[in-house]
């Protein structure tokens, strides 16, 4: 039977990358989607600018809606400090199995948790089953008209306190437009755009970062 994108993805880590080492895990996935196949990764470009946010906002708690194949999550959990936690959702059985094994390999599985179910129903248990009180930083990459809700969903639950950084994937492409209107108009939230592109291709594309105010 054919294997899938994810699945050659993956054999790419097994093979390139070093067991427990989370920047050759990354290198090999940019490489894969460079030479043999383009992925829907945040990539290296966008990939060097959520790096220098993770950096600069040192969270003790993260939110990645969208895991795809793991990469961002490895990006990001190589990033946090010791005790710090990234709870990362995603929908799609196959890209979930894929990703748990992506994590592994680059040995970050005790940072990370992964949940498998859609964002609108896990976003208002969060707290019962994970004992997060808020989030210190959000990634968001997932369904692209499902950024808006969700944002929505996260302030309800009171998810996001005072600083809470958003740091949303693909605003211009696929685009976000809705999303990103929101966010730059509402008094609640300081925006700002980071320019990119589109991983792997000269596409413009970027990443929206943008500050609960409370
Ligand atoms: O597709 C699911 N999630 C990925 C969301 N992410 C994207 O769709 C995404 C797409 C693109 C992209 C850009 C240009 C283009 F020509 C094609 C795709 C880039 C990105 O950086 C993304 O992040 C999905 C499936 C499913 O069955 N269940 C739950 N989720
Ligand atoms: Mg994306």
């Amino acid at each position: 039977t054919q294997s899938t994108r994810p699945q050659r993805l993956l054999g790419a880590v097994q093979k390139n990358a070093t067991r427990g080492d989370p920047r050759s895990v990354v290198k090999a996935i940019d490489h894969f989607c460079r030479n043999q196949e383009w992925a829907m990764n945040v990539g290296d470009e966008k990939g060097c600018i959520l790096d220098s946010v993770v950096s600069e906002v040192n969270p003790a708690t993260v939110l990645e809606l969208g895991t795809y194949c793991g990469y961002s999550t490895v990006r990001i959990a190589s990033l946090l400090p010791p005790h710090a936690k990234l709870i990362t959702l995603e929908f799609n059985p196959d890209f979930a199995a894929i990703a748990r094994q992506v994590i592994a390999w680059a040995g970050l599985e005790h940072k990370v948790q992964l949940v498998e179910g859609a964002s609108g129903d896990w976003i208002p248990k969060m707290k019962e089953q994970f004992g997060v009180e808020t989030f210190d930083l959000v990634f968001l990459d997932h369904w692209k008209d499902r950024y808006l809700p969700d944002t929505h969903l996260m302030e309800e639950c009171g998810l996001l306190r005072k600083g809470s950084v958003l740091l949303a994937d693909n605003v211009i492409c696929p685009g976000t437009p809705d999303y990103l209107e929101f966010v730059r108009s509402s008094p609640r939230y300081k925006s700002q755009y980071f320019k990119s592109h589109l991983e792997y291709t000269k596409v413009e594309d970027g990443l929206e970062k943008s500050v609960f105010l409370g």
